[in-house]
């Protein structure tokens, strides 16, 4: 999927546990990323099953996001909703835990939401925009149109409010477009 990368900083185990660079902006830069971020989010969700999405921020707020697993483990999702984007409509899920310290790098332009598969699953993960409640939007994270494999049956996913009253993505009009 063009633009989503999963990085997987490098961990110096020692008898204590181990030490990680989480984020490094010069190490991104010399890689070619360079976005700034400017919040960071730290979510608990106590039941496995929990799904949280499928979340986006509108332009002019749009949020690209850099998510890991602090604790437990989940199935994090990207689904690319760039008008005109060669992958529009598709989606990618990469297992996330705090065992595989691996980190997903979702760029603006993509629904993003996760299912925990651990009790007890904390996400961090770091934004390039700042909370914008008014450009805030879902889509139904179960949507037929999307088809997206969660690998739990969606009757028992647990959700908010706000998750279960979400838009279906055919009634999505989406703000982003691909730029190529
Ligand atoms: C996202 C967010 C929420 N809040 C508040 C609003 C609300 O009262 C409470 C819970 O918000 P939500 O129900 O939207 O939380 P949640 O369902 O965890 O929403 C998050 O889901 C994942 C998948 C994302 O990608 C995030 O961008 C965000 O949308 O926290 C903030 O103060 N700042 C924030 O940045």
């Amino acid at each position: 999927m063009p633009g989503v990368l999963i990085l997987t900083p490098r961990r110096f185990a020692d008898a204590r546990g181990f030490f990680s660079e989480s984020w490094n902006q010069r190490v991104m830069e010399e890689a070619g990323i360079e976005i700034a971020f400017v919040q960071d989010n730290h979510s608990l969700s106590r039941d496995v099953g929990t799904v949280r999405g499928l979340h986006f921020q509108s332009p002019p707020h749009a949020q690209a996001k850099l998510v890991r697993c602090g604790r437990g483990a989940l199935y994090d999702v990207a689904v690319d909703v760039r008008r005109g984007s060669p992958s529009y409509g598709k989606w990618v899920g990469v297992e996330l835990s705090a065992d595989n310290g691996r980190q997903l790098l979702i760029p603006a332009g993509f629904l993003h939401g996760f299912v925990t598969r651990e009790p007890d699953t904390e996400v961090i993960y770091k934004c390039s925009d700042f909370y914008a409640p008014e450009c805030d939007g879902a889509v139904r994270f179960d949507d037929p149109d999307l088809g997206i494999d969660w690998g739990i049956e969606a009757s028992a996913a647990v959700l908010s409010d706000k998750d279960r009253a979400a838009q279906s993505f055919a009634a999505f009009d989406t703000p982003f477009v691909w730029e190529g």
